[in-house]
């Protein structure tokens, strides 16, 4: 049986452009879409330990049945092995598995699997295609569409890395059946965010339906996962380097990068990190006057209401400012950060004093 997909997003871009195709138990049908592919060029399906375990065989099989010429290489896993050590590893084996330039690969993961395969594909030989497959909540609303690629240094997340776009991008909703709950509310963060930055419908959605959201109701997720997906091909398709829109789907992530590397990249996941940092910079919006307390309190509410965490714990403020200096968005000393300036709107703002971030850390 030929399954179609339920819902297509086109990433449309001067060069480049993909399609994110969006369906439900359909990894059967991923050899058909990759038909722009040779059979004759090289795949190398680039996975975690946890998600090969659950469909690397598969995916596999469907690609040798389908004619491919497909090696594996799988990762150990977590944000500990996105790094440079890892990538330095991987180029060895796209070398021994005699990948050329016109070989491909395939992401299947979450974030992590995404963003490492991504810049192997970026940047072994100067450049090979890469396709997504994503399997978290997380990277099928954000991570799989957008092309940054990239991987982090003991001083701070993604600093290392290239904008560069898929081909494809296979999202398949039952990967999300098997995800950890913590997964699944990481995910959510970053759906909060859209909300927060774009759609205030969304917002208002995830607040409405909370219960059938929680409990990964099906056509609640196809339709959230298509929203973000749409709002994300938006802006890239706008703004795919970053020059200046683009920054705003980083709400809450100046605060968040900084949360995670204080914490070795173990004491929060991205989206929790994230989740607290949106708390954060709505704060700020507040004591700036660009939104008002209630509005900030909803913000906060609603992720309290989906399990995500709320406070930073016991870093030092100090730590996290001087963590923030080393953001790939602080420019001239300059921090940015992204503030909402109500629900569903957001801006960009890079004039924060010290006294005024220590002021909102300290609240
Ligand atoms: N490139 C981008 O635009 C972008 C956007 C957002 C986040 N990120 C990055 O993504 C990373 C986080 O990604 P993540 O949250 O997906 O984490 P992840 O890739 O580590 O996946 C989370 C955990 O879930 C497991 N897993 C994955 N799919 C599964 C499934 N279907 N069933 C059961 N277990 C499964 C993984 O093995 C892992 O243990 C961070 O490094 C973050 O910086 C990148
Ligand atoms: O795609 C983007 O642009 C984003 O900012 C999405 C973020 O959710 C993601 O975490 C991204 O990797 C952060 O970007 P960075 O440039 O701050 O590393
Ligand atoms: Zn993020």
């Amino acid at each position: 049986m030929n399954k179609q997909p339920l819902r297509k997003v086109r990433v449309n871009l001067e060069e480049h452009g993909y399609d994110i195709l969006i369906g439900e138990k359909w990894l059967e049908q991923l050899a058909i879409y990759l038909n722009f592919i040779s059979n004759s060029s090289k795949l190398m399906l680039i996975s975690d330990r946890n998600v090969y375990a659950l469909a690397g065989e598969k995916v596999l099989h469907i690609l040798r049945e389908a004619g491919f010429q497909v090696h594996s290489a799988v990762l150990p896993g977590g944000e500990g092995c996105k790094n440079l050590t890892v990538m330095s590893w991987l180029y060895e084996q796209m070398l021994g598995f005699g990948l050329d330039r016109k070989s491909t690969v395939l992401a299947l993961g979450g974030g992590i699997v995404g963003d490492v395969a991504g810049f192997a594909a970026a940047t072994y030989m100067r450049g090979i295609g890469y396709i997504q497959i994503p399997t978290t909540l997380l990277a099928l609303v954000d991570s799989s569409v957008g092309g940054k690629t990239g991987v982090n240094l003991p001083q701070g997340k993604n600093l290392v890395g290239a904008f560069y776009q898929p081909g494809l991008v296979f999202a398949d909703l039952n990967f999300i059946n098997s995800l950890p709950e913590k997964e699944y509310l990481t995910g959510l963060a970053e759906v909060i965010k859209y909300g927060i930055i774009w759609d205030k419908e969304l917002f208002n959605y995830l607040e409405e339906n909370r219960n059938k959201v929680i409990s990964r109701d099906r056509s609640c997720l196809t339709g959230i996962v298509a929203r973000c997906c749409e709002i994300k091909a938006e802006i890239v398709g706008q703004d795919e380097k970053e020059s200046g829109l683009r920054a705003l789907l980083n709400l809450g992530h100046t605060f968040g990068h900084a949360f995670e590397a204080l914490t070795g990249y173990k004491g929060f996941t991205h989206g929790e990190a994230v989740a607290v940092g949106m708390i954060y910079a709505a704060r700020l919006a507040v004591v700036r006057g660009l939104i008002s307390r209630s509005q900030s309190d909803r913000i906060a509410s609603l992720i309290e209401n989906y399990g995500l965490p709320v406070s930073y714990g016991d870093l030092s403020a100090g730590d996290i400012i001087d963590s923030m200096y080393r953001d790939k968005k602080t420019v001239a000393g300059k921090i940015k950060f992204i503030v909402p300036t109500g629900i569903g709107v957001s801006e960009v703002v890079s004039d924060v004093a010290e006294e005024q971030l220590l002021q909102i850390l300290k609240l």
